[in-house]
């Protein structure tokens, strides 16, 4: 559990910052370049020092300011995974990985070495050294030597930002199972809303310094302003859903979620494991009246809650209730035909979804 409140002026610049997440989860703190998060994180790590506000780690304070509490950095019991994986280059990756576990009493470990190992699927590079590695496994073996020092917290500072796609996809699986399996909870440093919306069950989004959008990465992502200010081609809605069947004949995978079944392409991930989706705007067709014969799977029944129209002929965000949120991106020309208005029933046609890739791995902390 991560209970955060911030503030500290820096210049002309002043970081304000609050949230709270439950459990073990990822918590992706998320922003544009400038938006303060290498502050927040300095300041997590007791880089430098808030104006005033906590810091509270499953209810172990590192920082009050009222209370004039202030752990060193070294004692937080934090762990970091930075962008650079920051290997020894002189030692073999066991002994990079044994490195700081050594450090730690032997009561305060709870993460054993071969879970790790197997967790991170490193077991086969134990004998090499890091110049022998690809990047994805140098990560794979940095987040492996901060696990090791059985930390309170994990925090991951845009751990992937030096890789390539290929790499990241390889990686953030492995990222996704972490904090589910090992009960560390995790603070996700990116500003990838890709990165963010595979990993984070909770979701601070940070702009010039504040968090203007705090919760679920379910609730962020279904605000009408999330696509505006995460940058419209990217956020979609994020959806959590429960492997119901699998249809081998067709080809299909049902999702069960709180408005109904989505059917996707299938999905190997075995019945009752639980699947993030995103459902991009773009995906969303509103139509007035069911289509019996249309080649859309997923059509869902459903009311206008909110929409949002720039009126400056760009397009409009409509958010829909369907039993779960959705949000549709159409033309100003056909809001003006459907004569939509917030309560307006409507059909909602969903053409694609994408599968969270953290999900193939039994993604059960994703709640
Ligand atoms: N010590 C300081 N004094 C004055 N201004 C500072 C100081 N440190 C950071 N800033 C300013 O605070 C703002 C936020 O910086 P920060 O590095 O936290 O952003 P960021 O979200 O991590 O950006 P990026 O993604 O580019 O790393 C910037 O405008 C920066 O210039």
């Amino acid at each position: 559990m991560l209970d955060i409140r911030l503030k500290k002026v820096q210049g002309n610049f002043t970081v304000e910052t609050a949230f709270v997440s439950d459990g073990a989860g990822v918590t992706a703190l998320f922003g544009h370049s400038g938006a303060g998060k290498t502050s927040v994180i300095n300041m997590l790590a007791g880089l430098t020092r808030p104006d005033a506000g906590h810091i509270m780690v499953n209810d172990h304070c590192v920082f009050d300011a009222e209370k004039v509490i202030d752990i060193p950095p070294e004692k937080r019991r934090f762990g970091y995974v930075f962008q650079d994986g920051r290997l020894f280059p002189h030692l073999s990756v066991r002994a990079n990985l044994t490195y700081g576990m050594k450090r730690v009493r032997p009561r305060d470990r709870y993460i054993r070495f071969d879970q790790v190992v197997d967790l991170l699927g490193i077991g086969h590079l134990l004998t090499r050294h890091p110049a022998t590695l690809s990047g994805g496994e140098k990560q794979r073996v940095a987040i492996g030597r901060s696990l090791l020092t059985s930390p309170v917290l994990l925090l991951m500072d845009e751990p992937l930002a030096s890789l390539d796609a290929a790499r990241k996809t390889e990686v953030l699986p492995f990222i996704a199972r972490l904090s589910g399996e090992l009960s560390v909870p995790i603070l996700y440093v990116s500003h990838s809303v890709d990165e963010i919306l595979n990993l984070a069950d909770t979701l601070v989004f940070l702009s010039g310094g504040k968090s203007v959008a705090v919760g679920s990465v379910e609730a962020v992502t279904a605000r009408n302003d999330f696509q505006r200010l995460t940058g419209r081609t990217e956020a979609g809605v994020v959806l959590s859903t429960a492997v119901e069947s699998h249809d081998l004949s067709a080809g299909l995978t049902r999702l069960r979620f709180s408005g109904g079944v989505l059917s996707v392409p299938r999905v190997e991930i075995p019945a009752g494991d639980t699947v993030r989706v995103r459902i991009h705007p773009r995906n969303v067709g509103i139509a007035l009246e069911p289509f019996p014969r249309a080649s859309f799977q997923n059509i869902f029944q459903g009311t206008v809650e909110e929409i949002t129209d720039p009126c400056d002929g760009t397009l409009v965000d409509v958010r829909l209730d369907i039993g779960a949120p959705l949000i549709a991106t159409i033309t100003p020309q056909a809001r003006q035909e459907l004569d939509l208005n917030p309560g307006t029933p409507v059909y909602a046609m969903i053409k694609s979804v994408s599968i969270s890739l953290g999900s193939s791995f039994n993604g059960n902390h994703h709640r």
